[in-house]
């Protein structure tokens, strides 16, 4: 009888990348349960977004595996890793600034649907659509703002539009970069809240550089060094890991404090 072995949301097995003869990724190895919220910290030029991007297909690995829910997808194209049920959401916003609220949520709506509908079935999944679109602006808070065009809203909505662009088609495992990045102090705090609202019940990834954001979002945080991941745990216990505040956050947390001087 063979032991069945626990299938992760996401699962990422010895990954490597190597851009010419430089290796940037140096054998990642990482498990994520459905439900976590992971950030992903480490210092500048580390690998953080190169690893988002080997995860959300847009380069392929030199070697190494990428498991969404046990199924391999590295190699696979973006659009085909979406299908499958992982979305991500840019640092350069990917709204389209002259359709209003409500529009912009319906095309994401729609595209999530997919090209292989007649137009009769494309029809009739319209009103479902619309239905879909409703809840989705409600829960970023935005159905006061429903036909407000994207490019009148504040830099802050802009970013919970992009939110809900992201798990428009009820992605399970969401990639975020940056989510609060260019925001004050009191529109971060509140979208946190928001983010943890509309991610939960699903597998949250976030690159990070804002502490605060990390230590108030994050169940667990993996530490990119080097292309290698040198600690994977609770906040805690990845704050008090000598290892890592020797190699980043010790450094990280005086900064954050000398600018708050
Ligand atoms: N397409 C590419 N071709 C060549 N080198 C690349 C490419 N993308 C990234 N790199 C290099 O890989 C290294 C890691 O970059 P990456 O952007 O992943 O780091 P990061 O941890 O996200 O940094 P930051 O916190 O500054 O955003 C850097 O040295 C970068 O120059």
């Amino acid at each position: 009888m063979t032991m069945t072995q626990p299938t992760y949301a996401l699962e990422l097995k010895d990954l490597r990348k190597r851009f010419g003869k430089t290796e940037i990724i140096r054998g990642v190895n990482l498990a994520v349960e459905a439900g976590e919220r992971v950030a992903i910290i480490g210092p500048n030029g580390a690998g953080k977004s190169t690893l988002f991007n080997l995860i959300s297909g847009r380069f392929p690995p030199s070697s190494g595996e990428v498991l969404l829910h046990g199924q391999r997808i590295d190699g696979k194209k973006p659009f085909e890793i979406n299908r499958q049920g992982l979305s991500r959401s840019f640092q350069i916003t990917n709204i389209f600034p002259k359709l209003s609220v409500f529009e912009n949520l319906r095309c994401g709506v729609l595209w999530s649907m997919g090209y292989g509908y007649s137009f009769l079935r494309f029809l009739s999944r319209l009103h479902d659509a619309n239905a879909r679109a409703e809840q989705l602006m409600q829960m970023i808070q935005l159905d006061r703002k429903r036909d407000v065009l994207a490019m009148n809203l504040t830099y802050a909505e802009q970013r919970a539009l992009e939110i809900g662009i992201t798990i428009a088609g009820g992605a399970s495992v969401i990639l975020l970069d940056e989510p609060t990045a260019g925001m004050s102090n009191s529109e971060t705090a509140r979208f946190i809240q928001l983010i943890k609202q509309v991610t939960e019940g699903r597998t949250l990834l976030t690159v990070e550089h804002d502490m605060g954001v990390v230590f108030g979002l994050a169940d667990k945080i993996a530490v990119v060094v080097y292309g290698e991941v040198i600690a994977f745990d609770t906040p805690d216990r990845v704050r008090a890991n000598a290892r890592v505040q020797e190699a980043y956050l010790g450094s990280a947390v005086a900064d954050q404090q000398a600018g708050a001087h």
